[in-house]
């Protein structure tokens, strides 16, 4: 999706087919993720250990140092990668590739990271792990790492949404990007049928990736989830999808800039 070239190419379908496709790595993230307890001396700021001219917590550490090791490779010149700590990213050593942008210049200026990252550390962990500390602060940071990037492809994926969106009815979003009428153009954008269907599917998803695998089904006792597919389904209603449709709104509100 980096890539235009061919404007006919860009479809709702194909959107929806990548968001699909991202279900999987976040269902296969938490079930990572959830294998270790909140950690909450991960999170704690200042952190305990002192850490030269630095003075977030251990996760705020690992991530931005992750963050620049990536951007030296390139990773934020892909317009499906926004970054948690733009502050002083340093420049990528790959030369950027050749091709027409299919986004308007001003999705850059959208990123949702802050709350995104609010919300994981706040709300989405006690909700899915139990609350203790076990010491394997490396091996969960490199968990919520994998996690949060994924959440944040996801969510970001809405500007590529709101741009065929736009391109798809022109004339009914002009006005109320003109108007900076917030409210309605979540209404023009939100389609609840689809939003029902991603629910159910990835409870659905979350009880098929989270099956214990035996080999003797004779043996085999009642199903047991590493995920409760029920909190998957909220992740998507309460945060997901309603961070996914915000950027939705703060890209279209640029686009005509
Ligand atoms: C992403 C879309 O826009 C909105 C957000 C959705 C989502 O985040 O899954 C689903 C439907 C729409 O209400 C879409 O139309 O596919």
């Amino acid at each position: 999706m980096a890539c235009g070239g061919d404007d006919n190419k860009l479809s709702l379908d194909s959107i929806r087919d990548s968001l699909i496709r991202q279900e999987d790595t976040i269902i296969f993230n938490i079930i990572e993720r959830i294998k270790y307890p909140t950690n909450p001396t991960l999170y704690k700021q200042p952190c305990s250990v002192n850490i030269p001219d630095f003075s977030g917590s251990l996760f705020q550490y690992l991530f931005q140092e992750t963050e620049a090791l990536q951007s030296k490779v390139g990773r934020y010149l892909s317009p499906e990668e926004n970054p948690f700590f733009s502050n002083n990213l340093p420049d990528s050593i790959i030369p950027p590739t050749k091709c027409t942008p299919v986004l308007h210049p001003a999705a850059e200026s959208v990123n949702v990271n802050e709350k995104i990252l609010d919300v994981y550390i706040n709300q989405i962990l006690p909700l899915f792990c139990k609350e203790a500390d076990d010491g394997n602060f490396a091996t969960t940071a490199a968990c919520d790492i994998h996690l949060l990037q994924a959440l944040s492809r996801r969510i970001h994926y809405g500007k590529f949404v709101a741009e065929v969106k736009f391109r798809d009815c022109t004339d009914e979003y002009k006005p109320l990007i003109l108007a900076k009428d917030r409210d309605a153009l979540m209404k023009l954008l939100t389609f609840e049928a689809v939003e029902e269907m991603v629910k159910k599917r990835v409870a659905k998803k979350a009880m098929a990736f989270g099956q214990e695998v035996t080999l003797n089904d004779s043996t085999a006792k009642e199903v047991k989830c590493k995920v409760d597919p029920t909190l998957v389904s909220r992740l998507y209603d309460e945060w997901v999808m309603p961070l996914t449709k915000l950027v939705e709104v703060e890209y279209l509100l640029r686009r005509l800039d």
